[in-house]
């Protein structure tokens, strides 16, 4: 009987998935094994929710955002039961691998499996918040950096014709590597962000973006801000208030959200994707092979164009924080005069 691998995905969903089930899905079926797919991230698994896949279920998946196997956040997985009947599911369907393809919760997820269940897991960096050490990118990760510039190119055309000023708030939970990526990408005279930013002392930087903004306004030039969501209290609302109230100028909020999680992978998520689902299925084939037994559940990443294997347990020990120098070139050189320092 052919060996059954698994895959689901999990945690919100990111750009480049479906390339990674559809790698995933060839590379088994190529090696001899059978393929499964669980619907709705770790829920699918709980609730024995799952389709065979094949050559026709992977067909045109690829160029298109989402994941053919949905996702989705699942409590359940909080308790021992939940985690239990998980594993119950993996046992009772003779599962041999399972690959998670989602972001740190569900990492957290794999390793609590991992004590309930002695199969080979493995996770794959996907969530467009880029926030995992053992990679430099998470599947995702690149789409999202350019669907953020590219609509905050063309708030730039509105910001410039009418002189104005705008807050865009872009994603990425609790780290900065979009802020900055897109921020620096689009030239924007503010990124407020974590790796920057000490919201304790707010008045000062509203002080010293107002400066900034006036500045920029006597050269008759727009103001982009971009900030991270869940930095600022009270959200961007609140620093649009705090900004509109000492001056005359209309400043403008656009909350980019959902749409930085959907659209066409860029190339890179796909290829990242697929080099990554390949791995993931020549590991287990050699795992297999060797008839060994199961090592600690591993994440397969890529630095420097190279493959990678970290155990999830480092992987979750550290947060990777944004390149420094990113956040120095754009402290000394990029930002807009009066917000270098705060
Ligand atoms: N401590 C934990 N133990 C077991 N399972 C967990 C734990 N934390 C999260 N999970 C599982 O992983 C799922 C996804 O986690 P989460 O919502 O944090 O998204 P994520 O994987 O970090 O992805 P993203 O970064 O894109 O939001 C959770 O809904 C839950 O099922
Ligand atoms: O779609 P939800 O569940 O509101 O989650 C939003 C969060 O998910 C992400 O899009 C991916 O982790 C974060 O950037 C964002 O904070």
């Amino acid at each position: 009987m052919a060996q059954k691998l698994a895959i689901l995905t999990s945690g919100g969903d990111a750009p480049g998935m479906n390339s990674a089930i559809r790698a995933i899905v060839l590379a088994s079926l190529n090696k001899g094994y059978q393929c499964i797919g669980f619907y709705h991230g770790y829920n699918g698994l709980i609730e024995q929710q799952f389709t065979e896949l094949d050559e026709h279920s992977v067909n045109n998946i690829t160029q298109h955002g989402g994941t053919i196997l949905k996702s989705a956040r699942c409590p359940a997985m909080l308790n021992t039961a939940g985690i239990s009947q998980a594993a119950n599911t993996l046992r009772k369907l003779h599962i041999s691998a399972l690959i998670v393809i989602g972001g740190d919760g569900s990492f957290h997820g794999l390793d609590a499996l991992s004590e309930h269940w002695q199969g080979t897991l493995i996770g794959l960096p996907g969530t467009i918040d880029n926030d995992l050490s053992g990679c430099d990118h998470t599947i995702g990760f690149s789409t999202a950096v350019n669907t953020a510039t590219r609509a905050i190119d063309k708030i730039r055309d509105t910001a410039n014709a009418f002189e104005r000023v705008f807050i865009t708030e872009v994603m990425g939970r609790h780290s900065g590597h979009i802020a900055f990526n897109t921020g620096i990408a689009t030239g924007a005279e503010s990124i407020l962000s974590f790796e920057n930013c000490d919201v304790n002392k707010q008045q000062h930087i509203v002080t010293q973006l107002l400066a900034a903004i006036t500045e920029q306004r006597n050269k008759h030039a727009s103001f982009v801000i971009v900030l991270a969501e869940n930095l600022w209290p009270g959200g961007a609302s609140s620093l649009q208030a705090q900004l509109n109230q000492h001056t005359d100028f209309n400043c403008a909020v656009c909350i980019l959200g959902h749409i930085q999680r959907g659209g066409a992978p860029s190339s890179e998520d796909r290829m990242l994707a697929t080099t990554l689902g390949v791995a993931a299925v020549e590991y287990i084939d050699e795992l297999l092979l060797a008839a060994s037994s199961s090592p600690a559940p591993i994440m397969i990443g890529q630095i420097n164009g190279q493959l990678t294997q970290t155990l999830i347990s480092d992987v979750l020990k550290c947060n990777k924080p944004v390149a420094s120098k990113w956040v120095q070139q754009y402290q000394h050189y990029l930002s807009a005069k009066s917000t270098i320092s705060n």
